[in-house]
């Protein structure tokens, strides 16, 4: 196949993207990944990044001031950063052409099951999906419009995060609301599916002894959740109708008491705006801490008694929800941690194994310091892997498979 893929990952901190050259029309792998790199949103740790796929730094910048994220956590990166991403890019493939590009999209709602393909409908459907997904379905959605007018010959899809999770039971997707809610699409749907999908494609490698058993996947980056794996597929999650249920995350609560809610709204008498901000940009670590939703940072202040209270409560938040998921799943076979934390904090891997040392988890503390890939012990009951997660890879599968069905219908 001729032409280069464009895949772009927007998250609440930061914005992926890779570029890929297909060899054929048939499975894509790592080593077809021609560039790769992202734009992260604040502190000291924002900047545009690129490495080839050998891992060599092809560009390492501070933005512009004009479209830097600045101080604005959670607010995804700026719309206008795409265009200079592109450009840069586009000259660094030469006479390459980009020939499509697939957008993670966080919200599917009830009718968006499978990668799709843009269209005005397309785009206007999942806008209206925006309040289920405040965070993410804006900063998600914009490039696509900067792309349809910037780039009309680029065939754009759509690849959901909502996707992985239809294989949850009824009973796990229903809500106890009346049941006029489920029949307009309320209920509990799951995200981070293209990280979850990708772990699930890579078990039969990494652990093809325990790759069809009971597996807690362990995403925990600034938006953080569980995903509880049986034979490969998704039976439960902790993301429930929106990214806010579950985990404590960066800057968002995880599951509280709606009761909370009402007190905002009722007794504080803030608006509905207001608590949104609230819940999803103003909370979790950040608000714990008021120093940082960064797990980075935080580990630098951990003499500052509120930085301490909010790590123990993500620790504790983490360790009760694996212990729900465990019950869900009648034991355990594996335990895969993935995304920016769980791939590199080491401290926190230790701290949530060590609560289920009475199940016989058990790590090699060199092999945890190390991020191997495998961090349990030889004599652990349960083995603990660290894998990094790739959603372009699994965003770029998606468009082939598009691309795919296009060609041969
Ligand atoms: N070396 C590290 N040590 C600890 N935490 C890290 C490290 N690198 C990244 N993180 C954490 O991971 C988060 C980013 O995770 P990521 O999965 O990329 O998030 P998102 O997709 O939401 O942008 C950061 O906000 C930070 O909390
Ligand atoms: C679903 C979600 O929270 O995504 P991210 O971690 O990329 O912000
Ligand atoms: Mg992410």
């Amino acid at each position: 196949m001729t032409g280069l893929i464009l895949t772009l990952n927007s998250g609440s901190s930061s914005l992926k993207f890779a570029v890929y050259r297909p060899v054929d029309f048939g499975e894509l792998t790592e080593k077809d990944c021609v560039l790769h790199g992202a734009i992260d949103e604040v502190g000291e740790h924002s900047g545009f990044r690129a490495f080839d796929n050998a891992g060599n730094i092809l560009v390492d910048e501070t933005l512009p001031a004009e479209i830097s994220c600045g101080d604005r956590p959670a607010r995804g990166v700026r719309n206008e950063v795409i265009i200079p991403c592109l450009e840069w890019i586009e000259a660094h493939i030469g006479s390459e052409v980009l020939i499509a590009a697939g957008h993670r999209i966080l919200h599917g709602g009830p009718h968006y099951t499978q990668p799709t393909r843009f269209s005005k409908q397309v785009l206007a459907d999942l806008t209206a999906l925006i309040p289920l997904a405040p965070l993410h379905q804006p900063a998600c959605l914009a490039p696509v419009s900067t792309l349809e007018k910037t780039r009309p010959d680029l065939q754009q899809f759509a690849c959901f995060d909502t996707n992985f999770h239809q294989t949850l039971p009824e009973v796990a997707k229903r809500l106890p609301l009346p049941r006029r809610y489920s029949e307009t699409g309320v209920r509990r749907y799951g995200f981070h599916g293209l990280s979850y999908a990708y772990i699930a494609s890579r078990l039969p490698e990494i652990a093809p002894d325990i790759a069809t058993g009971r597996v807690i996947v362990a995403h925990l980056g600034n938006g953080a959740s569980l995903c509880a794996l049986r034979n490969g597929v998704s039976i439960e999650t902790t993301m429930s109708l929106t990214a806010l249920d579950g985990l404590i995350m960066g800057t968002r609560t995880g599951a509280i008491d709606p009761g909370a809610v009402i007190y905002m709204l009722q007794t504080e008498q803030r608006s509905a705006d207001d608590v949104v901000d609230i819940l999803y940009r103003q909370s979790g670590l950040l608000g714990i801490s008021g120093v940082s939703s960064d797990m980075r940072l935080l580990r630098k202040e951990n003499g500052n008694f509120s930085v301490k209270q909010a790590i123990e409560l993500f620790t504790y938040r983490i360790v009760q929800e694996i212990g729900a998921l465990i019950a869900v799943l009648g034991g355990l076979d594996a335990l895969v941690f993935t995304a920016g934390i769980g791939e590199h904090d080491a401290a926190l891997r230790h701290d949530v194994c060590s609560a289920f040392a009475w199940m016989g988890i058990v790590l090699d503390q060199s092999r945890n310091d190390q991020m191997s890939s495998v961090i349990s012990a030889e004599d652990s009951k349960i083995c603990v892997f660290v894998e990094p997660t790739n959603e372009n890879l699994m965003i770029c599968r998606a468009v082939l498979g598009c691309l795919n069905e296009s060609r041969s219908s």
